[in-house]
């Protein structure tokens, strides 16, 4: 396991100004350190979330040629409606073409439908018809706005960790230009996971601001080591939390102070060990082989600041003399877009 920390982030929503303070340094310890923090008694609406998953399966139920009706439009700007099996693949800051075609050889296995705020004028959402799956669109949008709540909350307590001035990070965020992301790994047999045949998320880190993930009770997400490169350990799920990591946009913006961790999904730890048949004898040994990870579903979504916000070190996070600041200035937007143009081939 990680030593992903858990916070109870209720001291920080209702507590008196010591205990928010006090869960803002608990918050920066974790992004400092690992990269990713739990945290319990978020606010976020616990049946919400049962009722998000539950559309999601009946979402990517639905036949293919139905789901096609919103389709994710081609190259990586515009990242809304459906991607099929093998749409997208994931990497970490690879930009050259042949490497990004080599790399689709062996395709993330898994398919997805994003949404977004309904005012996103660079990315408008792309539905399926109402009558395809009556209430989905309408729900998608309630649990989007119940999201965004949570991450103008961590906004909040980041802005008193880094002391920046009232009002803070959120009005950066004001247009809620988030990504609310449904994902369906398929049922897939250990072997192609353990033989790396096939991933269901290859390694990447994320390129906004903030991701919010909820995930079911599969398992199989996995986060680096930040002290030993390459070396992946489970960040399994935990009842009643929602995991949050920093990703790279923020972690630029904190002038590396805050951690953008690499993590992928795999095969889950429990599969790793022994298969199950064989430890029961010969016979069920034989079955252990053709062993099958279940379908996994997650809800990840992903934060990032208005378009022309100025992602540059923040106060507090560089001295002229022993921190320096490391990167150049970039917009928001600039950032996103460059990343997200090497998801999808164009
Ligand atoms: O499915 C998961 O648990 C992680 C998904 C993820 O890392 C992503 O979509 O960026
Ligand atoms: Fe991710």
């Amino acid at each position: 396991m990680t030593d992903i920390p858990i916070v109870d982030f209720g001291a920080f929503l209702n507590g008196s100004q010591e205990e928010k303070a006090r869960v803002a340094k608990e918050m920066d310890d974790a992004f400092r350190g690992v990269g990713f923090v739990y945290l319990r008694n978020h606010g976020v609406d616990a049946e919400m979330v049962e009722q998000c998953f539950k559309w999601s399966e009946k979402f990517f139920a639905l036949p293919l040629e139905t789901k096609m009706l919103a389709p994710h439009p081609p190259g990586g700007s515009h990242h809304r409606g459906y991607s099929g099996m093998g749409l997208e693949k994931v990497s970490q800051h690879t930009y050259d073409a042949v490497e990004l075609n080599k790399l689709r050889e062996t395709p993330d296995y898994k398919e997805s439908f994003e949404s977004g705020h309904i005012h996103d004028n660079a990315q408008p959402n792309i539905w399926p018809p109402d009558s395809a799956l009556p209430g989905f669109r309408s729900f998608m949008q309630a649990y989007f706005s119940e999201c965004t709540g949570l991450i103008h909350s961590i906004l909040d307590a980041l802005s008193i960790a880094l002391r920046v001035p009232e009002p803070g990070l959120s009005p950066t965020h004001s247009e809620s230009l988030f990504q609310l992301r449904l994902l369906h790994y398929p049922a897939i047999g250990v072997d192609e996971l353990k033989q790396e045949k096939r991933s269901r998320i290859n390694a990447h880190s994320d390129f906004g601001t903030l991701t919010l993930l909820f995930q079911d009770a599969v398992g199989g997400l996995e986060v680096e080591d930040p002290h030993k490169p390459g070396k992946f350990r489970a960040a399994e799920p935990v009842d009643g939390t929602v995991l949050v990591n920093i990703g790279d946009l923020m972690s630029r913006w904190s002038n590396g102070r805050w951690r953008s961790s690499v993590h992928r999904v795999g095969l889950p730890a429990r599969y790793r060990q022994v298969s199950r048949g064989a430890e029961e004898g010969n016979k069920a040994g034989q079955e252990g082989e053709d062993e099958i990870v279940p379908d996994r579903y997650s809800i990840p979504v992903f934060a990032t600041a208005n378009m022309d916000t100025l992602i540059e070190a923040l106060p507090g996070c560089w001295d002229e003399e022993r921190n320096p600041k490391k990167y150049e200035p970039v917009t928001a937007w600039g950032y996103v877009q460059m990343r997200m143009a090497t998801l999808y081939e164009s």
